[in-house]
């Protein structure tokens, strides 16, 4: 009895291990034979396809279709391309695809050269002007006064264009330095970089001008000798017209030189007593020159009776009220007022004829 129970026994484990081998010999020729392969997933409804996986787009040239010398017995391989797809080759070559399409819309930032100046008078009030201009989102300034068409025409016009803020389409690039208007080279520089470049002068009474001038030497020099000895030749009644504080404010023999290069019609002249009195009204008129929508206006500016000029409710760089920097609007030392007549009669004509070019009466005495 006992041995017949072992027996049984051992025909059940006997059964089990065969039904084991059994198993085990049909799944392994199922998966040789791919029956039990995965069918592709299904893509989700809803979604578009999803492209291939990269390693999946890997392109196999057998070799024994080529001609050469190779006899590795490798018959293919396998060529992986370099950028996973053309796109990528294309952002590398000229920067992202997007960006591109981006700046070719002009949603993009990048710097330009100017293609308006405010190329004088020094102390004429072209500070005061670049930064009442920069309240409109359509201007772009550099902040400094760059120099270029004087001191670093020879750095070229890309270290030019990389002073300059980046704009948007749309956008002006602009940029003020008052010593281009009487430097003798700017005129035919500026015309190379862009004959239609639009060209701003703001002047102001010769004499205060030159007055100016003078205070803001003064302010850095100690020792400075009294503008009435600087003013005459000798102590005369000769006016030097070699000492620039004077030479500068002859508008009508600098304005000739620019005309030889720009018609009248391309510069705009802005009076630096107006622009004082009354910014809204001078300003307006420059949005107009610059083909700008008058977007800075009255509300804009409020007269600070300490400063005793227009300052700004809020600017580019603030957003509450402010004025120009000490610099701008300092008083004046006291001149011989016999002084100031003969300096006044000296530009009368020269007035005059800065009146008959511009076609403007700026009312100096
Ligand atoms: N809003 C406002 N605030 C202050 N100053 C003003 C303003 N508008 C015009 N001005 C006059 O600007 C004169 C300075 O001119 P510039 O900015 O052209 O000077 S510079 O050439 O850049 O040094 C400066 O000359 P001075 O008064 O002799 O300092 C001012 O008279």
């Amino acid at each position: 009895m006992e041995q017949l129970g072992k027996k049984a026994t051992w025909t059940r484990r006997l059964g089990l291990i065969l039904c084991l081998a059994l198993l085990l010999g049909l799944l392994v020729f199922e998966s040789s034979c791919g029956l039990l392969q995965r069918q592709p997933r299904r893509s989700r409804p809803g979604r578009a396809p999803q492209p291939p996986p990269e390693e999946s787009r890997v392109q196999e040239i057998s070799l024994l279709v080529q001609e050469g010398p190779d006899s590795s017995g490798v018959s293919k391989v396998q060529l992986v391309p370099l950028w996973p797809n053309n796109d990528t080759y294309k952002e590398a070559a000229e920067g992202p695809v997007k960006y591109k399409v981006l700046r070719q819309r002009g949603l993009i930032a990048s710097r330009q050269l100017p293609s308006a100046l405010i190329i004088g008078v020094k102390k004429g009030g072209t500070r005061a002007l670049l930064e009442f201009m920069r309240l409109h989102p359509d201007i772009r300034a550099a902040g400094s006064e760059v120099h270029f068409f004087d001191h670093h025409y020879s750095k070229g016009f890309h270290w030019y264009r990389h002073r300059m803020p980046a704009t948007l389409e749309g956008q002006i690039t602009m940029e003020k330095t008052p010593s281009y208007f009487v430097t003798a080279e700017a005129p035919r520089r500026v015309q190379l970089m862009e004959p239609g470049t639009k060209l701003i002068v703001v002047v102001r009474d010769p004499v205060t001008r030159a007055i100016s001038d003078y205070t803001q030497v003064k302010s850095k020099r100690l020792g400075m000798p009294r503008f009435e000895e600087l003013a005459f030749l000798n102590g005369s009644s000769v006016v030097d017209t070699s000492w620039a504080p004077l030479r500068i404010g002859v508008y009508a023999k600098h304005l000739e030189r620019w005309l030889n290069y720009f018609p009248l019609s391309q510069l705009l002249f802005v009076s630096g007593e107006r622009l004082i009195a009354d910014p809204a009204l001078e300003i307006r008129r420059v949005q107009d020159f610059l083909g700008l929508k008058r977007l800075i206006s009255e509300k804009h500016f409020y007269f600070n009776a300490t400063k005793g000029f227009p300052c700004l409710l809020k600017s580019e760089e603030r957003a509450t009220p402010h004025c120009l920097g000490k610099n701008k609007g300092r008083s004046h030392p006291f001149i011989e007022p016999t002084a100031i007549q003969r300096l006044r009669d000296f530009y009368r004509p020269f007035n005059r004829r800065f009146y008959q070019l511009t076609g403007i009466d700026f009312g100096w005495p």
